[in-house]
């Protein structure tokens, strides 16, 4: 019997605060009368999962209520993204994101779940410099709740990753389409064409397990690029846009969900929660317009 700590959804409270600090759910999921009840994922089971072939599953999350519900879904990891930028802030790329704005989204996320893991990306410019201001940075992440702190490139950044580890922050990597460095790559492309950027890509991610980093994330990589990278690599790979046989995947949550239009190529849409909030709302406006909406179950007498 598989001791895997999670994937199983949880017998969905109603809200997480209500079940908080009582231990945990006491009933296993339906339908799995025989699965032990889940348990917090932690930086260990990543090790593990990749082990047995079991995959890592991982959402962004940016807030408390997108990550209860996330959490409740049974992932096993939510990212504190910098996409916020995009996603959340309005901008067009994630190099304006502040650390301050990290700490704040951070700090929601951790509130809102009960299970999965927090990463939290480290934002362009609070990471280059080196080793201290990677570890201040970081301090400031996982003080706000994170469990480990995920920061983009390869062999540059392999002191950082082994000062971070070191002080007690696991570290996840980033590689291929880094878009913090997308003015140096020349667009939203794929990175890892051809034999020699290949090479390259696999030494960035043996450079960085051999540092200490507890996963790579390999964005947009030619599937059979990332497939060796999982291969060859100790420390397990998380996929966007890389392919089936990484050790996990990750999207950005509003693309999962359909929220938007935008739908690049390796986002699949399993929702169309976009469309379901606008239906909402519009449902919600009509009825104040039209009068139906409050009635007497919803105002308080004298
Ligand atoms: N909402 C959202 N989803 C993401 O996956 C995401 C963000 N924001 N922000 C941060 C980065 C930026 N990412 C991006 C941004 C653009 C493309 C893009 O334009 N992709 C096209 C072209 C790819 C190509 O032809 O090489 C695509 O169709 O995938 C991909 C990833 C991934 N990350
Ligand atoms: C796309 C993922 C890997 C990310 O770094 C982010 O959401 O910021
Ligand atoms: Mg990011």
């Amino acid at each position: 019997m598989s001791e895997r700590v999670s994937n199983h959804a949880s017998p969905l409270p109603g809200d997480a605060a209500a079940t908080r600090g009582k231990g945990g759910p006491t009933a296993p999921a339906a339908g799995a009368a025989s699965q032990s009840p889940r348990k917090p994922f932690r930086v260990q089971h990543i090790a593990q999962a990749k082990e047995r072939g079991e995959k890592l599953v991982m959402l962004t999350a940016y807030d408390a209520v997108t990550s209860r519900l996330l959490d409740e879904a049974g992932c096993d990891m939510l990212l504190v993204g910098d996409s916020v930028g995009n996603v959340m802030l309005g901008l067009d790329s994630t190099l304006p994101v502040e650390l301050d704005e990290m700490v704040v989204c951070t700090r929601s996320v951790a509130r809102g779940r009960q299970y999965a893991m927090v990463v939290a990306d480290l934002p362009f410019g609070s990471y280059e410099a080196g080793p201290k201001q990677a570890l201040a940075s970081a301090a400031r992440l996982m003080k706000a709740g994170a469990n480990a702190v995920k920061l983009e490139g390869g062999r540059p950044r392999a002191k950082s990753v082994r000062a971070l580890t070191q002080a007690g922050v696991p570290v996840v990597g980033h590689l291929g389409f880094t878009p913090q460095s997308v003015n140096m790559l020349g667009g939203f492309r794929v990175q890892g064409r051809g034999e020699q950027a290949a090479e390259t890509l696999l030494r960035d991610a043996l450079a960085l397990a051999e540092a200490g980093a507890v996963a790579v994330v390999l964005e947009m990589v030619p599937e059979p690029v990332a497939a060796r990278v999982t291969q060859e690599c100790p420390v397990a790979t998380i996929g966007i846009g890389a392919g089936a046989r990484c050790d996990g995947q990750v999207l950005v949550w509003t693309d999962m969900a359909g929220m938007t239009g935008w739908k690049p190529r390796f986002a699949k849409q399993f929702g169309q929660v976009g469309a379901a909030l606008t239906q909402a709302a519009t449902d919600y406006a009509q009825a104040v317009r039209t009068g139906a909406f409050p009635t007497a179950e919803h105002w308080f007498e004298a």
